[in-house]
């Protein structure tokens, strides 16, 4: 893949939120280590103003931690905080999307035409948009608006804890392009974080999306005391 940045890959991570920042902690990690990819990861910021008055992404810049979604942890210095979307994607070729899945048809059509040639993306998103037509993957509402590959990675992957390094694996999801699913599994596997790689996007991203409707339910049957034995049922799926 050619990049037009002497060979240095260029991330952008679009959302800030609890994942978005812990994705961009992680991600920042390994691009200050890999000589592949340039050091700095912008990370756009849904502009929020804070009790202090203080913007919140000037806060990220100064503190280097976002004191609104993921308090008490350093994201690391390469991390930019960018609330202007288009500034923030005009170097990547490398977007991580990490929003709520509500915003990202939205961020999507801000961003056409605004990204580089040959840019990748992955999608952290859990969830999908339902239309009149039928209900939508994020991985393909990304490359149908925007024209480009888009992989997914997904886990049993509670932010908090990656944030404090605790062991996790996740799976990334790709289609045809291996080399891509490559890159992106280098760009986030470290020690506490492993990541393999499947040729069935659709799969990978059902199965995270899906696997989240079961621990709801799952959820219900700890509130209502129903015992392990109806929870059993639910994670089979047969009590739905
Ligand atoms: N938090 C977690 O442990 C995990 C989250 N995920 C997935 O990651 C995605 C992002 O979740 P979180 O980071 O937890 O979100 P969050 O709930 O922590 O943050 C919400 C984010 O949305 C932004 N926002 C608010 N209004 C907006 C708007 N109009 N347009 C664009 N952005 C807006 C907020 O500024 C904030 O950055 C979701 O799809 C979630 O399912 C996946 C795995 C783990
Ligand atoms: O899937 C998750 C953790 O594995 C979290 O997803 P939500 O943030 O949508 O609850």
């Amino acid at each position: 893949m050619e990049n037009g940045h002497a060979g240095k890959h260029r991330v952008a991570v679009i959302g800030s939120g609890n994942w978005g920042s812990v994705a961009s902690r992680l991600l920042a990690s390994n691009t200050a280590k890999l000589p592949s990819f340039h050091d700095e990861v912008r990370m756009w910021v849904f502009e929020e103003t804070l009790p202090t008055g203080e913007k919140l992404s000037e806060s990220i810049n100064q503190a280097h931690e976002n004191c609104k979604y993921l308090p008490g942890i350093k994201l690391g210095t390469n991390v930019i905080a960018d609330p202007d979307l288009e500034s923030a994607v005009k170097d990547a070729d490398m977007l991580v999307f990490v929003t709520p899945h509500q915003f990202v048809e939205g961020i999507c059509k801000k961003l056409v035409g605004k990204l580089r040639p040959g840019v990748e993306a992955i999608s952290l998103i859990k969830g999908m948009e339902v239309k009149m037509e039928g209900p939508c993957m994020i991985s393909k509402l990304i490359t149908d608006t925007l024209g480009i590959n888009c992989c997914v990675l997904m886990g049993a992957n509670i932010a908090n804890e990656i944030a404090v390094e605790k062991f996790s694996e996740a799976t990334i999801g790709y289609r045809e392009d291996k080399e891509a699913a490559n890159r992106w599994a280098k760009l986030f596997t470290t020690p506490y974080f492993l990541v393999a790689i499947v040729e069935d996007i659709e799969g990978v991203e059902l199965c995270g999306t899906l696997k989240n409707v079961v621990a709801i339910a799952a959820g219900l049957v700890d509130g209502l005391d129903m015992g392990n034995n109806t929870k059993v049922s639910i994670l089979l799926l047969k009590a739905f």
